[in-house]
């Protein structure tokens, strides 16, 4: 399905949107709760990414196919190699077959798993035999993708011995490392997380029920900053449910887009992003997201929308996702009249004074770049292609486009 954007506007007046919860604190607690039955948890996400994970848990099939999901890919790795008395393949989309996964299975078979590669050695799919892992200690690099990390962390209680995780070279993406080791602990999980040393604790005996309350999207919330952003001065639109104290690394937002003059007020539980101010054309935008690689491509576009310079890095892991999004970046802004160069872990934009009109943006089975392009549609009239790609997290997301005014055909 491709869509068409007409040049929209966003009224000005007080418009409440509703995102489902975190991605990321879903998937976690998907798994935890296949290991601890006694959790419950609310606001889970309704993505296709948690969908995906909760059928893979319930699943007696041979072949569990997760389609585009990375968590559920690496933390299904992770929990069928302890689920004793079982043997399945684990496979994906073309992409996941892409997607590295040596770094993780080498850590678990240090462990003592047993997982065979079944086409390409380091990449999906996966033949996982689940066994008791006796071992605790494990060395592994860090600088590759948090996600092989969380894996570990959230299998570990249920080792007879826990996890001593040594981690080797800079880590990247440490906010996902703390959410796991968050939820872990509000679990009743004893864990510890000195310099590059991370231990978790056995836990043998049940732990008492309790509900999760997930908090609502911050990855998806950043295309309404985006959407502020583009649209005049005044402009405030409310997103529901989100705390101030967030376990989400994209929580960093609020800060982040003072830099295009939106500011942003917690309410109970709800925040309400407004544009307070203009930018000035001269600003320069510059940030490293080693800790928040979801939201370069928000802040790339957006950045392109004010006509403003733009140098992001710590980018690495952004070549091993959905699609290379650096390569995606660069060859869909170029087609809009943007100026970019990328390294492997960096982009700069330069500063631009328009924006062509009627350009079909390739999407990449990519749901971040369908969604980070949509706000051009505030400076003019675009075409997003494969625009279903966004049900990999945001299934809602065009519907609620419309919902605050934009002209979607
Ligand atoms: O643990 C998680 O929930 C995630 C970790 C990050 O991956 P990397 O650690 O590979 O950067 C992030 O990009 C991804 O969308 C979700
Ligand atoms: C990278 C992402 O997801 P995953 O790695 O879980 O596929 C994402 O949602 O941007």
């Amino acid at each position: 399905m491709d869509i068409h954007i007409l040049k929209s506007s966003v009224p000005n007046r007080q418009v409440q949107i509703e995102i489902t919860g975190s991605k990321s604190e879903s998937n976690r607690l998907l798994l935890l709760k296949a290991l601890y039955p006694e959790i419950a948890i609310n606001n889970l996400s309704n993505s296709d990414d948690s969908e995906l994970m909760q059928k893979a848990l319930a699943s007696n099939a041979d072949v569990i196919d997760i389609h585009h999901a990375g968590t559920a890919m690496r933390f299904l790795t992770a929990y069928f190699s302890i689920r004793e008395g079982s043997e399945i393949t684990l496979t994906g989309s073309s992409r996941m077959k892409e997607r590295p996964i040596g770094i993780l299975v080498d850590a678990l078979k240090q462990l003592g798993a047993d997982i065979q590669y079944l086409e390409n050695k380091g990449f999906p799919p996966l033949r996982i035999k689940g066994k008791k892992l006796t071992k605790s200690k494990v060395t592994l690099k860090a600088n590759v993708s948090s996600q092989y990390i969380s894996a570990l962390l959230l299998i570990a209680s249920r080792l007879d011995n826990g996890i001593e995780l040594t981690l080797e070279g800079k880590i990247t993406s440490i906010p996902y490392i703390q959410m796991t080791l968050h939820l872990l602990g509000q679990l009743g999980i004893t864990t510890n997380f000195d310099n590059n040393i991370i231990t978790v604790n056995p836990q043998t005996k049940d732990l008492k029920s309790q509900t999760f309350i997930v908090e609502s999207d911050w990855s998806s919330a950043s295309y309404y900053y985006s959407i502020v952003a583009l649209s005049g001065v005044g402009t405030e639109l409310n997103l529901t449910s989100y705390k101030k104290d967030s376990l989400q690394g994209d929580s960093v937002l609020s800060e982040l887009y003072k830099a295009f003059g939106v500011n942003t007020r917690h309410r109970k539980d709800s925040i309400s992003l407004k544009k307070e101010v203009e930018v000035k054309d001269k600003e320069v935008i510059d940030f490293d997201l080693r800790n928040a690689p979801d939201i370069a491509q928000t802040i790339a576009v957006t950045a392109f929308g004010l006509g403003l310079e733009c140098s992001l890095k710590g980018l690495h892991t952004l070549k091993i996702k959905e699609t290379d999004r650096l390569v995606a970046l660069k060859t869909e802004l170029e087609k809009l009249g943007g100026k970019v160069t990328i390294t492997d872990q960096s982009l700069h934009l330069s500063r631009s004074k328009s924006i062509n009109d009627n350009v079909s943006v390739n999407t990449y089975n990519d749901h971040r770049m369908a969604m980070a392009f949509a706000p051009l549609g505030l400076k003019t009239t675009l075409q997003i292609l494969d625009a279903e790609v966004v049900s990999k997290s945001y299934p809602q997301f065009w519907d609620d486009l419309i919902s605050i005014g934009f002209k979607i055909k």
